[in-house]
């Protein structure tokens, strides 16, 4: 074990400033392509155990975000460190990656393909057709297993590469647009895999510009754009960047009561909606009902990520996150 003064105490064990284990922790990270910067300045800590989305629209930085943490590519400043590690290749087997580009080996059978990735994570090849067909077996797709993967649709040869980054089973899984590609059945079984991977310890990093991905899968997110971060960190924290919102329905049209609505209050149908005032719900309540407004309903709504998105990355981004056409009618 090795002491140090600095950020850091213990190696291996990083700690963020509640205390909680590190599986990545990155500082300052910037890439420039030929002058171009394309991420700039990216400061992430990701709990181990988390399911930790990066969200922001197309070109925003995400891949190269995760190549550097990957060790694929080297940043030009700042430093990352994984599972205790500055050079992440050094713990490239107990990582598991899902590029964004798919792909497999057409001619290789199912099974075969997982035992092939698993290889190259170190695990003999007698083990990894055992494991191939196992995942397969465990995750719906026995009959697939002996299928060549040319033979496979799209969805099905995705899960089995997905199958394949983790079949050495890592503790950090690291995915790249991993819901990309997939049928809304096909989108929540991914789901479902991933909490139980996070259920069983692993730590879950995943890109995506899907803002509904994000919500509802991660505790916490880093929202990316123009290769910036301006958050990180959970997401209930993001939505409350905002203040909640009020929705009241009343039995009186009118009356003195009207005088305790904030500037902002929109009468929509039978509801008044508006933000809740700074001084909380009990003085707007007890202004309500001294002013006769005969309250029927009033409910108090938390900010959704989206509005916390368009309030934290501004309009235009989130316009970039909504404009993908691969997601049309998927959210
Ligand atoms: N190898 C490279 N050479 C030159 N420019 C690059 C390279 N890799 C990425 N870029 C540029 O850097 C920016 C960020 O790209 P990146 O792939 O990280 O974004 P992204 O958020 O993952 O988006 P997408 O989902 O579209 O891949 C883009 O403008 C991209 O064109």
């Amino acid at each position: 074990m090795k002491i140090e003064l600095g950020t850091w105490a213990v190696e291996g064990n990083e700690v963020d400033a509640a205390g909680r284990e590190l599986a990545i922790e990155a500082r300052g990270l910037v890439k420039r392509f030929d002058g171009f910067t394309a991420v700039d300045g990216v400061d992430i800590s990701v709990p181990r155990g988390a399911i930790y989305g990066i969200l922001g629209p197309n070109g925003a930085g995400k891949t190269t975000t995760l190549r550097m943490l990957l060790g694929i590519i080297d940043p030009d400043e700042g430093h990352r460190r994984v599972l205790g590690h500055d050079r992440p290749t050094d713990v490239a087997r107990r990582i598991g990656y899902l590029p964004e580009e798919r792909g497999l080996y057409p001619a290789m059978k199912a099974y075969e393909a997982i035992a092939f990735l698993a290889a190259l994570r170190g695990v003999p090849l007698k083990e990894g057709r055992r494991r191939g067909r196992e995942l397969l077996e465990e995750n719906g797709l026995g009959y697939a297993a002996d299928r060549q993967i040319r033979q496979l649709s799209k969805g099905m040869a995705q899960q089995v590469q997905l199958l394949g980054t983790l079949v050495h089973k890592p503790d950090l899984v690291v995915l790249d647009e991993p819901f990309s590609g997939l049928d809304a059945l096909n989108q929540g079984k991914l789901e479902r895999l991933i909490r139980q991977l996070a259920a069983d310890g692993t730590t879950v990093i995943f890109s995506t510009h899907v803002i509904a991905h994000a919500e509802r899968m991660c505790n916490q997110v880093a929202i990316i754009a123009g290769g910036k971060v301006p958050f990180a960190g959970p997401v209930d924290v993001a939505r409350d960047r905002l203040r909640p919102q009020v929705r009241l329905e009343t039995r009186a049209q009118d009356g003195p009561w009207r005088a305790a609505l904030p500037a902002d209050a929109r009468h929509e149908g039978a509801f008044w909606h508006f933000t809740l005032p700074e001084s909380g719900v009990e003085p707007l309540l007890r202004a309500l009902i001294e002013g006769d407004a005969g309250i029927l309903s009033l409910s108090i709504e938390r900010a959704g990520l989206h509005d916390a998105f368009v309030a934290i990355a501004g309009e235009a981004a989130a316009r970039a996150l909504e404009a993908n056409p691969e997601e049309e009618g998927r959210r």
